[in-house]
């Protein structure tokens, strides 16, 4: 990768894959958008169309949208923009198209449910060698399609990869700092978003701003330890992708993992909060705990949100249970 203009392909359009298509394109990339439905391709592609998932958005003119896989075979790099449970799957399927040293960024937020498998691991797994990125960070497609300013982090192994990726698809609006902490970022990404489940649930359940502050403050906590005990960088966590994105998605009932909280903390149940919509925090729980248990990391919050979201415990005894704490020094 350098600096000159790239041909960047990302795999899935759904409101992350378009936004970060149209910045791509945006910051001076050609870009080839992948989807699954031809139907869906072939409406984005009619002149003026505007975007199903972000609406008045359209593609912009760099922007080509497909239902062939095989066209991200000439792109420079591939965003991986599907749900973080199909990651294998679509790894594994782009493993079939693209030269093994396209890099393969993934931009979902989620830990593998069944394996408890880290997604870069997955990866790794299916396309051994093929260098890997994980870009995660405080952005709302909306507000990325809309052309607010925000940052975000990419980091590879590679620090000149890492560096090269950054340049390429930070434009006006959208800053891409680089790490090489793969770890570190991918955590914060997977575990703010059950975090934030919690903090939704407390706003549902309208027990008050300083119990969200609590919440945020001590689920930072709980990330941190769980990212130090699998190798991530506690300076990543104080950034962009831990940091920054936790409370974003704290704060905001326009996070899906922030509503699906508050529809639980109003009363409904835990298959009608989602409305349908991708809850990744939701998905991604019980694995997080597992993976914290197996190296006795205490993380009460999300083990809180996981007992509540496997039906083990109601709201109120996640609440009983997290302030009937034996008192510690805070750490
Ligand atoms: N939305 C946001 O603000 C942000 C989202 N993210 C992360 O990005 C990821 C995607 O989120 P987002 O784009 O919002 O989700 P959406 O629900 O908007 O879109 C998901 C996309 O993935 C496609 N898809 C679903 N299952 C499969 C599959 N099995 N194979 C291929 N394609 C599939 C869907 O296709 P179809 O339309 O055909 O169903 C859809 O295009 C998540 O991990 C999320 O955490 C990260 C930062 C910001
Ligand atoms: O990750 C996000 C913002 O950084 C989007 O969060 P939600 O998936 O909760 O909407």
């Amino acid at each position: 990768m350098t600096a000159q203009a790239q041909t960047i392909g990302i795999a899935g359009a759904g409101a992350w894959g378009t936004a970060l298509a149209n910045a791509a394109a945006i910051a001076g990339n050609d870009v080839v958008l992948w989807m699954r439905s031809p139907e869906h391709a072939a409406a984005l592609a009619q002149p003026r169309a505007t975007d199903r998932c972000l609406p008045g958005v359209r593609l912009h003119a760099r922007t080509r949208p497909t239902a062939a896989l095989a066209d991200l075979a000439s792109a420079h790099a591939v965003l991986l923009v599907t749900p973080a449970q199909t990651t294998r799957e679509m790894a594994a399927a782009l493993g079939v198209v693209l030269p093994a040293a396209t890099p393969l960024v993934l931009c979902a937020k989620g830990i593998e449910r069944d394996s408890r498998a880290f997604l870069c691991d997955v990866v790794e797994t299916v396309r051994p060698g093929a260098p890997i990125g994980v870009l995660s960070g405080p952005s709302f497609a909306d507000d990325v399609a809309r052309g607010l300013p925000t940052a975000v982090t990419l980091a590879c192994r590679d620090a000149a990869l890492a560096e090269a990726l950054a340049t390429a698809l930070s434009g006006p609006t959208l800053r891409v700092y680089h790490r090489t902490d793969l770890r570190g970022v991918e955590i914060g990404g997977a575990a703010k978003n059950v975090l934030a489940i919690a903090c939704g649930a407390v706003a549902g359940k309208g027990l008050g701003e300083s119990a969200k502050a609590a919440l945020i403050a001590r689920g930072f906590a709980e990330l941190l330890r769980f990212a130090r005990a699998y190798g991530g960088e506690a300076e990543t966590l104080m950034g962009l992708s831990g940091l920054g994105d936790l409370v974003l998605t704290c704060s905001s009932a326009h996070s899906r993992n922030f509503a699906f909280g508050q529809r639980l903390g109003q009363g409904m149940s835990v298959t009608d909060a989602a409305g349908g919509k991708l809850v990744e925090g939701a998905a991604t729980a019980s694995a997080l705990v597992a993976l914290a248990k197996a190296k006795n990391v205490d993380m009460p919050i999300a083990e809180a949100v996981e007992q509540v979201l496997s039906g083990a415990w109601s709201l109120d005894q996640a609440v009983d249970a997290l302030m009937n704490r034996p008192v510690k020094s805070e750490h």
